[in-house]
């Protein structure tokens, strides 16, 4: 078919394939949550309802793409991991963005009436980035940092709505009193103030969340070659709220780096 002569303006399209043989982390977060939570009035620190529905549609993201390995989200914000080797829409990062983008911001509006009892008053949306990581070291070193930002805000934040909920701080107050302060003293504060132990604290709260894909066969957690696709596909999906910067969750789960591969 003759091509029009409009077609050159195809020529200022970018190409955009994101490096090959490198781990891709998509990362999404809320805009403007701080407002949209107080627009719905979250529950102070934490509110489980907004954990799960974000969890919820974390796992949409992950079931619609087979490629996405783990998963690890707090707070508004949700980071998927990809196996180093995937070819889907051949890397392209606006295609690989945008879907994961979208389809996690309709299933977080879709699930909303399942995890909440008063209805959307605003529109939410997620903003998207891809980074690369060259190998497994920096990658983990990437999710370490997502979880010790989720630790250090829960900590925060727990302290500082307790001087106010319960402390009767106002929040200039809370914030003066917290300025400075190491983790050591907000974990005392915590204790002697309002008898909280935060160690006890829900492990949801406190390591935030991970999605992995996972065989159900006990002998493919022993695996070190590749998985078959009928493989891949039986596989479920788990969530966990465990540390990852322990060594243990890489070495009790040998599968997980031959998924990445
Ligand atoms: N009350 C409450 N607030 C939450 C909860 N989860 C997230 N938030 C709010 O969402 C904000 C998320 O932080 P950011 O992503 O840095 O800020 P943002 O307001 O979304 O702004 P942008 O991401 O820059 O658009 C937090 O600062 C809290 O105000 C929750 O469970 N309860
Ligand atoms: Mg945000
Ligand atoms: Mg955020």
């Amino acid at each position: 078919m003759a091509k029009s002569r409009f077609e050159y303006v195809k020529q200022y399209e970018r190409l955009d394939r994101l490096l090959p043989e490198t781990y891709i982390v998509i990362r999404i977060d809320g805009k403007g949550f701080h407002k949209f939570t107080k627009k719905h009035d979250f529950e102070k620190p934490n509110d489980l309802r907004c954990l799960n529905l974000m969890n919820a549609a974390a796992r949409v993201v992950m079931s619609e793409f087979t490629d996405i390995v783990l998963a690890y989200g707090d707070s508004d914000e949700y980071s998927f991991v990809w196996s180093k080797s995937t070819e889907l829409y051949e890397r392209r990062e606006s295609k690989l963005v945008s879907h994961v983008c979208s389809l996690f911001t309709s299933a977080f509006v879709f699930n909303w009436p399942k995890h909440f009892d008063i209805p959307l008053l605003s529109l939410p949306s997620f903003d998207g980035r891809a980074v690369l990581y060259p190998n497994m070291k920096v990658l983990r070193d990437y999710l370490h940092w997502r979880q010790v930002d989720c630790h250090i805000n829960n900590l925060y934040n727990t302290t500082f709505w307790m001087l106010i909920l319960k402390g009767g701080f106002t929040n200039t107050q809370a914030e003066e009193y917290l300025k400075g302060t190491v983790s050591a003293e907000k974990h005392e504060i915590l204790f002697s103030k309002f008898g909280i132990n935060y160690n006890f604290e829900p492990e949801i709260y406190k390591k935030g969340s991970i999605w992995i894909r996972e065989p159900i066969d006990q002998e493919w957690h022993q695996q070190d070659k590749k998985f078959s696709v009928k493989q891949k596909k039986k596989m479920v999906l788990s969530i966990l709220h465990v540390s990852l910067i322990d060594d243990d969750f890489w070495t009790s789960r040998p599968f997980l780096e031959v998924l990445l591969q």
